[in-house]
C-alpha cells in the first residue's frame, strides 16, 4: 500500500511527503518539476519525474505501487498568469486532474486528497466565508480548481472513489525542523515576499493598496502554516481509510491578518525595517478573506497546533536564510 502524492517536490507537496515517510507510509512522487526541485523529495520516497496528464505512467505507478490514496499537489498556481494563460491552466488544473482521477477509478485507488483553494469563492459577501457560501471565481485559476472539485464529486457518486478536496486559505511557513520550505523563483506570496526583502534578496516590496475597507486600509488575509494544513491532510487520509465520507472543507484557522500586520511581524523576526512603497490595488483582490473554520474541526478533529503568526514568519525567515 503506497500513497502517491503528485507534485510532491514542491513547496507544500515536500512537506507532505516528509510528514508521511514519519507516518511510516510508503511513498511515491510523480512531479514533472516545473515548479518543483528533485532536491525537495527525500530518498526515501520514490521519485518518478513525469506529468500527472500521462495517463500510461500514472497508471503504471498504480499498479507497481499498490496505490490506496492519492494525494493531489501538482497544478499551476499564479492568479495572474492563469488570467493572461487561461488555457494552459485549464489544461494543467483541470485536463490533467482529469486524467488522474479517471486513472484512479480505473486502478480502484479508493481515496483521493485534492488541494483546492479559498479563490473558489471569488469575492465572498460574507466573512468568515463557509464552505456553503456561494461558489463564484474571479480567475481561471479558481475556475479551473472548482471544476476539479465538480469533476470528483460526480465521480464519487458514480465510482467507489471517495475524496476530501482542502480548500486552502494562505499558506506560509516552512517546516519548524528545517528540512524544507518554500523555494519557489519570483515568488509572489506576501510573506516570502517579505522575508527575500528582509534579506537582501530584493530590494524591497510594495503594498499593493492601503485605501481597503479594513482596519488600516490593507488587506486581510487567513495565514495558516503549512504544517498545520499538512496535519489536515494526513487527518483526512485518515478520515478516509476508516470510511468516512467525502467532504470538502476549508483550511484556515478562521482570523486574519492584514498586509501591514504581516510586515510588522516580520520586521520583528528579522530585526530590521523593509523598504515599503505604497502602490495601486493589486486586480482581483478582496480585501478580505478568512476561513469559516468549524466543519473542518468536526468532520476531521483537526486541531492547529502553530497558529501564530510571528512563529509561521519566523519559520519562513529561518528557510529564507537556509536557501
Ligand atoms: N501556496 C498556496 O498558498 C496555495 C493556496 C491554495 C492552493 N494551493 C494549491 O496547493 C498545491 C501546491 O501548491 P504549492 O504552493 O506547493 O506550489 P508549487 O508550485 O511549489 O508546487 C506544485 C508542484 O507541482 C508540480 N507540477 C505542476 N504541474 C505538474 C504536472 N502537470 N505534472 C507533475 N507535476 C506538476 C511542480 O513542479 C511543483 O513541484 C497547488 O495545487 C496549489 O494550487 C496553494
Ligand atoms: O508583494 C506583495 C504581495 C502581496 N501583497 C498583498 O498581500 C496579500 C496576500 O497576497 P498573496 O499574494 O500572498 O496571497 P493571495 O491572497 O493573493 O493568494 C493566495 O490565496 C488565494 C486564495 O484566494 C489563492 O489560493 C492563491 O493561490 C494564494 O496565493 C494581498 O492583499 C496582496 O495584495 C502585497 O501587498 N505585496
Amino acid at each position: 500500500m503506497a500513497v502517491l502524492v503528485t507534485g510532491g517536490a514542491g513547496y507544500i507537496g515536500s512537506h507532505m511527503v516528509l510528514d508521511l515517510l514519519e507516518a511510516g507510509e510508503e511513498v511515491v512522487v510523480v512531479d514533472n518539476l516545473s515548479t518543483g526541485f528533485r532536491r525537495a523529495v527525500p530518498q526515501e520516497a520514490a521519485f518518478v519525474e513525469g506529468d500527472v496528464g500521462d495517463g500510461a505512467l500514472i497508471a503504471r505507478l498504480m499498479a507497481d505501487y499498490g496505490v490506496d490514496a492519492v494525494i493531489h499537489f501538482a497544478g499551476s498556481i499564479v492568479v495572474p498568469d492563469s488570467v493572461a494563460d487561461p488555457l494552459g491552466y485549464y489544461l494543467n488544473n483541470t485536463v490533467n486532474s482529469r486524467t488522474l482521477i479517471a486513472e484512479a477509478v480505473r486502478a480502484r485507488v479508493p481515496h483521493f486528497i485534492f488541494s483546492s483553494t479559498a479563490a473558489v469563492y471569488g469575492i465572498a459577501r460574507e466573512m468568515p466565508v463557509g464552505e456553503d457560501a456561494p461558489l463564484q471565481p474571479i480567475s481561471p485559476y479558481g475556475t479551473s480548481k472548482l471544476m476539479t472539485e465538480w469533476m470528483l464529486r460526480d465521480t464519487a457518486i458514480a465510482h467507489p472513489l471517495s475524496y476530501v478536496a482542502l480548500r486552502y486559505f494562505n499558506v506560509a511557513g516552512a517546516d519548524p525542523k528545517g528540512r524544507t520550505g518554500q523555494s519557489t523563483p519570483r515568488a509572489t506570496h506576501l510573506i516570502k515576499v517579505a522575508c527575500e526583502a528582509a534579506l537582501g534578496k530584493r530590494p524591497g516590496l510594495e503594498i499593493y493598496g492601503r485605501d481597503y475597507d479594513t482596519s488600516d486600509g490593507t488587506c486581510i488575509r487567513d495565514y495558516i502554516h503549512v504544517s498545520d494544513l499538512i496535519r489536515a491532510h494526513g487527518d483526512a487520509l485518515r478520515h478516509l481509510r476508516a470510511g468516512g465520507d467525502s467532504a470538502v472543507l476549508n483550511c484556515g484557522y478562521g482570523h486574519g491578518a492584514s498586509v501591514l500586520e504581516v510586515l510588522d511581524a516580520v520586521e520583528r523576526a528579522a530585526g530590521c525595517t523593509l523598504d515599503k512603497r505604497d502602490a495601486p490595488r493589486r486586480p482581483g483582490d478582496a480585501p478580505e478573506l478568512i476561513a469559516g473554520a468549524d466543519r473542518i474541526r468536526e468532520v476531521l478533529g483537526w486541531t492547529p497546533i502553530h497558529d501564530d503568526l510571528d512563529g509561521i514568519v519566523s519559520s519562513a525567515l529561518a528557510w529564507e536564510r537556509k536557501l
